[in-house]
């Protein structure tokens, strides 16, 4: 669905060129939901602005929904939604009005564009609200409202720019499960760009994170996760006295690192922590280290974002 190759953009200001996006290669199939993230200022407006014609590139290419960036732009717009931070609602507007009005810019006729609104106001679960003015939705409905706005001319392409942004927990969630429902009910294809890692964690097939206007990694959320390091097992021993025989259990594990004694402790990372336990008690049993305590803990996407960006994204507040 999207396939960009070195896509780069630099602006020009009075105090010198700022190289927003340095050549991005990404890859997105039809069905995934792809979440982007990046500190603030990666890059990832810039370039989501160029995958929907809002921008020119400096440099590169990229076919977006089966049409070229470059050559044809309209055909992009044709084939892709585009749901923008700011929404596009008018606080006086009617809701149902707003989406007929928007679909009869991409050629639908009226009853058509009533009857598609209706369906996503039912899949949105904004029924009963086709009548009432923009002004008078909560912050969730809006957002959906402003997403079924996004839908009308049945794009298979999508790209949410923060879509929670500023919502409640509650809403949040509940967007996510229509964000869901996207790809899984309608077949359709989402960008999602996003400063909160619960909603990647949660919503996403695949990350892509940018850095400094490059691509710093890409895959799935395990990937990633295994990427810094795998898993922390820490064993508590009965006996302290036996933190050398634990210590070589441990290091013996596939893919461990280096054991690392402390606070009582022996921690070690391993690819998959939760599949090797009942091995490591196994063998710890064998020797007869007797153990206080045990625990796994998995890496968060936090931590894949210190690795990667040296920042962390958890306390940033959102654009
Ligand atoms: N029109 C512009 N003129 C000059 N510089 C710009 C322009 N738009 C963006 N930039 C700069 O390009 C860089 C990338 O900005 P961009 O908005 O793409 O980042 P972002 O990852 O979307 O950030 P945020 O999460 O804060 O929205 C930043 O350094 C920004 O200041």
């Amino acid at each position: 669905m999207i396939h960009a190759r070195a896509l780069s953009r630099t602006f020009t200001t009075r105090t010198g060129p700022v190289e927003a996006v340095r050549g991005v290669d990404l890859d997105v199939e039809r069905g995934e939901i792809v979440g982007f993230l990046g500190p603030n200022g990666a890059g990832k407006t810039t370039t989501l602005r160029m995958l929907t014609t809002l921008l020119t590139p400096t440099s590169g290419q990229a076919t977006v929904a089966g049409h070229d960036l470059i050559r044809d732009p309209i055909g992009v717009r044709r084939n892709i939604g585009y749901v923008a931070q700011g929404g596009v609602t008018l606080p006086e507007a009617i809701a149902g009005e707003e989406c007929v009005d928007q679909a009869r810019l991409y050629g639908l006729g009226k009853s058509a564009a009533a009857a598609r609104g209706k369906e996503l106001f039912d899949q949105l679960d904004l029924g009963g609200l086709w009548e009432r003015k923009c002004s008078s939705l909560s912050g969730g409905q809006r957002r959906r409202l402003d997403i079924v706005i996004g839908l009308m001319h049945s794009p298979g392409l999508v790209f949410l720019d923060e879509p929670t942004t500023g919502l409640d927990p509650q809403s949040r969630a509940n967007l996510w499960n229509h964000i869901g429902g996207l790809r899984d009910e309608l077949g359709s294809t989402v960008f999602i760009t996003t400063h909160y890692l619960d909603e990647a964690d949660h919503l996403c097939d695949r990350l892509l994170v940018i850095d400094h206007g490059q691509i710093v990694a890409s895959g799935t959320k395990e990937e990633l996760k295994a990427g810094v390091g795998g898993d922390a097992v820490i064993v508590t021993l009965a006996d302290p006295a036996r933190t050398p025989d634990a210590s070589g259990v441990m290091a013996t594990l596939p893919g461990a690192d280096e054991p690392v004694v402390g606070d009582g402790q022996i921690t070690v990372h391993v690819p998959e922590g939760g599949g090797l336990l009942p091995r490591l008690l196994r063998e710890l049993d064998a020797k007869g280290v007797e153990l206080a305590g045990v625990e796994v803990r998995r890496p968060t996407l936090d931590d894949v974002f210190l690795s990667l960006t040296g920042r962390s994204l958890r306390d940033e507040p959102a654009a």
